[in-house]
């Protein structure tokens, strides 16, 4: 998959994920009140709601980009009927060619981790029956446990030929609290990037490795160092556009070889439609403003790699 990821952004020059989180408040009325006219205002309208919105969104955008990135945490939020809007976005992602990036960020214990990433990434068996459950591309990893959180994922990623993307450097304001506590000298964050770098080593696809890393759009100067730290991971960038990070500042993630970085915006583009610089759509073409953002993103993206 990693393979295929790097292929899809050369080919469209676009390193670029869009984040799928639909909160159910950016879902238009018209959206919303076809669905609760089906299933009422409980949590399978929401369901229903959040899928119609994600299906128009992504028939608007799937040939401009390589990749999406639905945060399971906004389907979660809505129980059973919004984890069955997770895999139908995943499956009809997956259905358009659409790089899947699960931002579920979980590890745990070993044997924790392996259910996790057996239901993500790799398969069930049942009796006699072996499934796919998500079946997502890649996942989000906490490297918080070590690294027998992660061994099992890189199992997984060997064996099915998927990614992981592990959390180094966070977007957030008080990522440092943590990630940037200096262990004999060094942040805590280099640490991480420096196993990331050994993890993967040992699943690397043609050019790139399976495991990737996640580094904040939004600290720069951090991410400059753990490029050089990481220099065969793919670096996930959230913290574009709604957090504040700018494409002027995004340079450094990128290698020589104008690879290694795919730059995420969930609300940027999703909720595009609530943005002035789209209020020509209207409401109604919610999809069609979305698709300008994009378009708009890529274009920025361009001028800051040069
Ligand atoms: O460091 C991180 C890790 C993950 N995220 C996730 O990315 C998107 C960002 O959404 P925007 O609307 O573009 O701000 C969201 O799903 C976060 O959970 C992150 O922001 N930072």
């Amino acid at each position: 998959m990693i393979n295929k990821l790097m292929k899809q952004i050369e080919k469209l020059d676009a390193p670029v994920v869009v984040g799928l989180d639909p909160m159910l408040s950016y879902v238009p009325e018209q959206v919303q009140k076809a669905a609760f006219s089906e299933y009422g205002e409980t949590l399978e309208g929401a369901g229903e709601a959040i899928w119609q919105y994600n299906k128009t969104i992504v028939d608007n955008i799937y040939d401009l980009i390589p990749a999406v990135k639905p945060q399971i945490a906004m389907y979660e939020q809505f129980g059973i009927p919004g984890m069955i809007a997770y895999q139908k976005t995943v499956d009809y992602c997956r259905e358009k060619g659409l790089v899947v990036i699960g931002d579920v960020k979980r590890g745990d214990i070993g044997s924790t981790s392996a259910a996790y990433a057996a239901g993500h990434l790799g398969r069930v068996t049942v009796g006699a029956n072996t499934f796919s459950a998500f079946n997502e591309d890649f996942a989000t990893v906490n490297p918080y446990l070590g690294s027998d959180g992660i061994k099992p994922f890189l199992e997984v990623c060997k064996a099915e030929k998927k990614g992981i993307f592990i959390l180094v450097k966070t977007s957030n304001p008080s990522s440092g609290e943590f990630q940037d506590r200096l262990i004999d000298g060094r942040p805590l964050y280099e640490w991480v990037g420096e196993k990331v770098a050994e993890w993967g080593e040992e699943v690397m696809g043609d050019t790139y490795s399976y495991v990737g890393a996640v580094v904040g759009a939004t600290y720069p100067e951090m991410g400059k160092v753990l490029r050089k730290v990481m220099p065969k991971a793919c670096i996930l960038v959230p913290g574009y556009g709604a957090q504040g990070g700018k494409a002027k500042d995004l340079a450094p993630y990128f290698n020589e070889d104008g690879l290694g970085a795919i730059v995420n915006s969930s609300r940027g583009i999703i909720c595009a439609y609530k943005q002035e610089k789209y209020a020509k759509f209207g409401v109604e073409a919610f999809g069609e403003a979305s698709r300008q953002a994009v378009i708009d993103m890529i274009e920025d993206l361009k001028s800051a790699r040069g």
